[in-house]
Formats: structure tokens, sequence, C-alpha cells
């Protein structure tokens, strides 16, 4: 009965109706866990397996977190935030990697909704929603409400409109995405197809998709939540096409949600990973002449009047990418927090495995002891701190470009443009390629869901793509850096992240003076030969565009252009490793705080020059042996980090409910933890598998019957 009755019977059932039978059964240590109950988990929680890793730390772990986070005041509101989540049920999102489409659905929509509750019920101020939202880690439709609807009606509507519909979507009454991408076009805007047609009669446009191609595709919380959009379309008036404009369209209805008339919309199905982004509802949408009033074009930077006249207000019309600038900067202030999760579940883990080294029955060796291990792992950490900081930086940026744009000064358009599209590029990819990167230094382990590292990677890499492909951004920024390098001929300064190519005599001829190891400890050593890195490279595609006379500057570039990338590369590189520099130079107070920094941009710094040696020796900015030099330097800062390490990644100060990690546990207690995982999952549910009477037991008696009759 038991091993060839029903097998839907659930485990947990038989094991509290017939105790001594499911103890036979059951694996032990999990009927140690259940036997002695919460109070022996509690137990164990308090044994902190990483203690004798935290008392090696050379710093002050507290002081750390505030550097991380950039005040005490953020230290205590994200705590807080993710502490209030980490409490809460409705939060809980272990069991994530096992539901379907639907139910993870229907979860995000719960906890969607049970975040806003909370948020009303405990007034909470926007930083601590946003933080809170973070914390819940779970995409969904309100990332592309807050994140890029009401983005786009403030940048790019009038006062009016402002007024009109940002409290609507405050409350939550209307709920909005950001309609752009379509079927045929998401990285060239200008080839959109969605037209919007002026009709003066009725003082409407007339929205319509006027091929498959232009049936929108990709916009988050488009397939299922959002009843309004934000949709690009090309302006036609008085039958003229004056290119890509923004418009509000209701999609459906606020009393019972169906989609209005003249709408076709749905999701647009399942994507990479299990769990992960397919929590998100990103949808398709078709128009078939779909009316809506004139003043829902968003009218700050053009206009369309009463008569049909289009009026564009003197103004960039690259403003009208704005909304897009203001993502890819938070997409940078993001990837160090992706980072610094999947860094700190690798070297917690990486501090309690052991392998090899005990043929005399002592311990083994840590993992992270390896030096391999290390040389892997730690300028992953050090990318985490350094990227953290240049976020910092650049919303620091981006506030000042805002506030210039205020007042009508567009002198800095370009550097938001290119640093943000750099630094969303390298950052992104980086990250991406590091959560893969943690996932194999955890050993097999790091391929379990209950790792946290595969939904880590399946929710991130998207990253590479939306808000721009990698690609398409730093093909951007390379044609400013010709642009610029072309413009030094003519006396003109480069100003902003750009100022360094204005020392080109001095950097073209420089060599580096390094002659020691520790000679790269030396900021200003760094500095240039990165400086010098960057403009040679920049200067020796704009030679070769240049020289290649036959053809037009674009054939040029086009030819040139994957050069270009890394040009565009080592520039970004060098902001980076500038903005370490920077924040190392400032007054950090705590003990060891800005010593452990100062050794992390280091690492950081010369894990590049490393990996990119090839670079500084084909520009010549320095030598063969010097380039050995920094890689013994690099040795010898792994050493230094190492007894830091799991301090290090204490300082991001996440919650276990936050990272999502049985291998990056706080208390290091992992196979316990691993174990109890394994069992939670479904086919765990049944001790002898649904199918079995269907397939296994007749193939087996079949091949048993063989046998029989021999
Ligand atoms: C929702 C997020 C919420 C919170 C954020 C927090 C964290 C983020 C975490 C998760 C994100 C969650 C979900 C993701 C949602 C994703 C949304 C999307 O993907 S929306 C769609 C995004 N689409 C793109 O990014 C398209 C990329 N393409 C472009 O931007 C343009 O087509 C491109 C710049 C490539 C080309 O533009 P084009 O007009 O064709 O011109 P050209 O190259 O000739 O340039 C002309 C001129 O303009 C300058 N320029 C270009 N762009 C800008 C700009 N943005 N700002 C200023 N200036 C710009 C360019 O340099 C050139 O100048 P010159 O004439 O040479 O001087
Ligand atoms: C998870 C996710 C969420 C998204 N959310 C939204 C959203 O909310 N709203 C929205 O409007 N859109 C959204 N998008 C769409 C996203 O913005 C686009 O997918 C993105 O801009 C890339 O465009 P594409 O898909 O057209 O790529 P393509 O341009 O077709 O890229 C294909 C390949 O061509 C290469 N390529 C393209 N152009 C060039 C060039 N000029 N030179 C060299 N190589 C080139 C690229 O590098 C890439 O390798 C989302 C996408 C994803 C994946």
């Amino acid at each position: 009965m038991w091993r060839g009755g029903s097998n839907t019977r659930t485990c947990k059932r038989r094991f509290f109706s017939s105790p001594t039978r499911s103890r036979h059964h059951r694996p032990p240590y999990i009927c140690r866990l259940h036997s002695r109950g919460s109070q022996h988990l509690k137990a164990m929680a308090e044994v902190d397996h990483l203690a004798a890793e935290r008392a090696t730390a050379r710093f002050d772990v507290e002081e750390m977190k505030v550097a991380w986070a950039g005040s005490r005041h953020a230290v205590h509101v994200a705590d807080r935030m993710a502490r209030l989540v980490a409490s809460d049920p409705v939060f809980r999102k272990d069991n994530r990697t096992m539901l379907s489409r639907k139910e993870l659905f229907k979860d995000t929509l719960r906890k969607a909704a049970h975040a806003w509750k909370r948020i009303v019920e405990l007034r909470l101020t926007e930083e601590e929603a946003d933080l809170l939202r973070q914390y819940v880690d779970q995409p969904g439709y309100v990332d592309l409400h807050w994140g890029m609807f009401v983005p786009a009606i403030k940048g790019q509507g009038t006062e009016e409109q402002q007024h009109k519909w940002l409290p609507l979507a405050y409350k939550f009454q209307i709920i909005g995405c950001y309609a752009q991408t379509e079927l045929g076009h998401g990285s060239n805007v200008q080839g959109l197809e969605t037209t919007a047609t002026f009709d003066p009669k009725t003082d409407e446009f007339v929205i319509h998709s006027p091929t498959l191609t232009s049936s929108k595709w990709w916009p988050g919380g488009l397939g299922k939540a959002s009843t309004h959009a934000v949709v690009y379309a090309r302006l036609i008036t008085e039958g003229k096409d004056y290119g890509i404009h923004g418009f509000i369209v209701q999609l459906r209805s606020l009393e019972d949600h169906s989609p209005l008339p003249g709408v076709t919309l749905g999701d647009i199905g399942g994507k990479f990973g299990s769990g992960a982004y397919n929590s998100m509802d990103n949808g398709v949408l078709r128009f078939d002449h779909v009316r809506i009033p004139r003043d829902q074009m968003l009218m700050r930077l053009s206009q369309v009047t009463r008569e049909g006249k289009y009026v564009h207000s003197n103004v960039p019309k690259q403003l009208l990418y704005g909304t897009m600038v203001y993502v890819r900067q938070s997409i940078v202030a993001d990837a160090s927090k992706a980072l610094s999760r999947a860094v700190c579940i690798a070297v917690r883990y990486s501090a309690v495995r052991k392998q090899f080294g005990s043929q005399d029955g002592g311990p083994e060796t840590q993992v992270l002891n390896y030096k391999t291990q290390q040389s892997r792992l730690f300028p992953l950490l050090a990318s985490a701190y350094a990227f953290r900081f240049v976020g910092d930086w650049l919303n620091w940026l981006y506030t000042d470009v805002t506030q210039k744009l205020e007042a009508k000064d567009f002198s800095t358009l370009q550097e938001a443009h290119a640093c943000t599209a750099g630094l969303k590029a390298v950052t992104t990819s980086v990250t991406a390629d590091a959560i893969e990167e943690c996932r194999k230094l955890c050993g097999g382990h790091g391929y379990l869901n209950s790792s946290g590292l595969p939904e880590l990677f399946a929710v991130y890499v998207p990253a590479c793509t939306y808000e721009g492909d990698n690609v398409v951004l730093l093909l951007q920024v390379a044609r400013i850096l010709m642009k610029t390098v072309s413009q030094l001929a003519s006396g003109k300064q480069p100003v902003g992240t750009m100022a360094y190519m204005g020392k080109v005599q001095y950097l073209m001829q420089c060599k580096s003076a390094v002659s020691s190891a520790e000679d790269w400890l030396n900021p200003d050593a760094i500095q240039e030969a990165f400086e010098a890195r960057a403009l040679r490279m920049a200067v020796n595609c704009a030679q070769n565009i240049s020289q290649a006379a036959s053809q037009e500057e674009a054939a040029g570039f086009y030819e040139r252009s994957p050069d270009l990338l890394e040009a565009a590369v080592a520039h970004i590189q060098l902001i980076i490793v500038t903005k370490f520099i920077e924040k190392v130079h400032q007054e950090i107070p705590g003990h060891g705080v800005k010593e452990q920094l100062q050794a992390l941009c280091n690492v950081y710094a010369l894990y590049i020059l490393h990996k990119h040696l090839g670079d500084f020796l084909a520009t010549g900015c320095i030598t063969p042996r010097q380039g050995a030099l920094a890689n013994e330097q690099l040795g010898k800062l792994y050493a230094q980090v190492r007894p830091n390490a799991v301090a290090l990644v204490d300082a991001f100060n996440y919650t276990d409910h936050y990272l999502g990690s049985v291998l990056g546990r706080y208390d290091g207690d992992v196979y316990p933890a691993l174990y109890e995982e394994a069992w939670k999952d479904p086919l765990n549910e049944t001790v002898v598998p649904e199918g079995y009477h269907e397939y296994l037991r007749p193939l087996i008696k079949q091949q048993q019957l063989k046998l029989s009759r021999l």
C-alpha cells in the first residue's frame, strides 16, 4: 500500500499520521529538525559559522555600512524597510521559482497591493516607499508605473497636464506604463511606426498601428495591469510627419479592466528563467484608429494648436529621450545592488565551503583561501563598491543637469547622455557576467535555485538590453568621443568627464614612471595610465576613420565600430576609476574604513589594467614590465582583502530575506538550510512520483519479465 498505493498523498500527511513509518522513510536530518521544532531551528540560527571571519576584519563594519549607504540616515531607513518586508509573510519569496506563471503573476499583484497598503497605513515617505518596494524584490507593473510612466509625464507634460494626471497616478486611480518599443523597432527610436494623426474636425489624435511590426511589444505592466500608457508615436498633422512624440492613452476600462474599443492587448509570453522576470507582464498592444483628445499629447517640448499647427519650443529635440536618461542613471545605481548581492552570497559561501588539504586529518581548506578563488571574486567585490560610488556620482550629475535644463541651460545634455548611456552599458554588462561568475564560484550548489543566483541572473540579464542595448549605447558614447577628438584641433577645450582629452599633447606621449609594484598604489600613476589609454584609443579610432579617405565619415565609423566600442569602454572605465579615487580622497570616518576602500579602489583599477593589458600595451601607455608589476601588486592587495572579505560584504547590510540564498545566509549555516530546502520541492511532495504507474513501473516490470524469461 505504501509503495504501490496512491502517490498523491503528501509526505506531510503521512509524517503526521504515521510518525514511526515516516521517520523511517524521511531523510534523517529532516526528522531531527521537525522533532525538535522551531526551538531547534532558533538555536541553530544563533550559531555564527562566520564569527571567526568577522573577527579578522580590520575596520569598523558599522561605519562601512554608512560609507556604502551614503549616510547614517540611509542605513537606518534601509534597515527599517528591509526588516519590515522580511517580517511580513505576504512578502515571502522562497517559493517563487516553483509557482506557475499565473500564480506568480497573481502573487505579484498581491504583493504590490499589500506594499501599497503598508505604505499608506504607515504613511511612509517617498524614500521609504521606494526602499520598501526594492526589498519586496519582485519585478512588477509598479516599477514601470513609478519608474517610467510618472517620470515621462513629469518630464514631458505641461504644468496643466501634470496637474491633471499626476494626482491620479500618485493615488493609483490609474496605472501606467511606457509604451515605446515595437515588434519591428526598439533600438532605433526614430524608426517607430505607430501613428498619431491630428484630426482638426474633432480636435483629436487618431492613434493607429498600421503594420504588424508597429505593434507595441515589450512594455512592462502593459500586458495585464495598466489602464493607461505613455505611447510613443509619429505625430502627423497637416499631412506632415513630425517624428516621434509621447501621448497619454487610456487602454482599459476603469470599471471592469476590459480593453477600450480599438485596443488589442495581452502578454507577450514566458521569458528566460523560472520565476525571475516572469512576474512582469510585458505586453503587446495594437491600436485600430483609437481617438484621444488633443490635450493628451505630452506638450512640454512641442505642441499642436487647435488648428493643427505644429509648434516646437526652443529646446533640443533629445529632451524627448529624458525618461530613458533618468532610468539609465537608476539602472547604474541598481547595478551595484545586484552585483553586491551576488558577491555577498559568493564570499560568505566561499568562507564556509571547504575542499582538499586535510591529508593528515586536519581541517580542509576554505575555498576562499585559494588564490584563484580570490582573483576571481575580489575584483567583483571591488566592482560592487566602484559601481556604488560611480552611481552616486551619476545621480548627482543627473540632478545637476536637470536643474540646468530647468534654467534653459542645455550645455551639459551631451555629458549626461554620454555618462548615463556608457555607465549603464558597462555596469550592467559587468554585473550580468559577474552574477554568473558568482554562480560558478559557488560550485554545484550555486546552480540550485535555493542559492538565489540563477534567479538573480535571470532577472538581471535583460538589463543589458532594456533601456538601450548596451552596444547601441556604447556606440553613442563613441560618437561623442569622436566628435570631441575632432574638436581638439580647433582648440575647443573638452569639459566634464571628457576634460582629460584636453591634455592631448601630454597624454599622447607620456610614459608611466612606475618602477616597483608599490608604485601602482599611487593614484596619480593609475589615473595617468587610464587617461592615456582611453585618449590614445579614441585618437587611434579617429585617425583610422579619417584615413579611410575614400569613405564618408559615417561609413568609416561603421567600419571601425568594433574598435570604437573598445574605446568607449576604456573611456567609461576611466570615469569609474576616477570617481572611486575621488571618493577615497574624501574624508571618510570610521576605523580602517578609508584604508579598506583604498585597497578596493586599487584592486578595481589594477584588475581592469590586468584584464585589458593588451590595450595598455598596444597604446604604449605602459611597458610589459610595468604590466607585470601591476599584477604583482594585485596579488598583494588580494591578500590584504582576504581577512576583511566577509565583513566587507556584511557592510552591504542585506537581510537574509532580501538575499534569498541559502548559501549567502548571514550565519553561514549553509548545509542544514540546503538540506531542508530540497525537501520543499514539489517533486518531494510524494515519495513515489507521479507518472510512476504510467511510465516507470511498466518499464521495470517489462524488463523483469524479459529477464525472468532468460
Ligand atoms: C522602470 C524603471 C524603474 C526604476 C528604475 C530603477 C531601476 C531600474 C531597474 C529596472 C528597470 C526595470 C524595467 C526596465 C524597463 C525598460 C524599459 C525600456 O526599455 S523603454 C525603451 C528603451 N529604449 C531605448 O533605450 C532605445 C535606445 N535608442 C535610443 O535611445 C536612440 O534611438 C539612439 C540614442 C540610439 C539614437 O537616437 P537618434 O535620435 O536616432 O539619433 P542619433 O544617434 O542620430 O543622435 C542624435 C543626437 O542626439 C543625441 N542623443 C541621443 N540620445 C540622447 C539622449 N538620450 N539625451 C541627449 N542627447 C541624445 C546624440 O548624441 C546625437 O547628438 P549630436 O547630433 O551628434 O550632437
Ligand atoms: C525585460 C525587458 C523589458 C522591457 N521593457 C520595456 C518597456 O517597459 N517599454 C519599452 O518601450 N520597451 C521595453 N523593452 C524593450 C527594450 O527597450 C528593447 O528591447 C531594447 O531597447 C533593445 O532594442 P531591440 O529589442 O530592438 O534590439 P535590436 O536593436 O533589435 O538588437 C538586436 C542586435 O542588434 C544589435 N544592433 C542594433 N542596432 C545596432 C547598431 N546601430 N549598431 C550595431 N549593432 C546594433 C544589438 O547590439 C543587438 O545585438 C524591454 C525589453 C526587455 C528585454
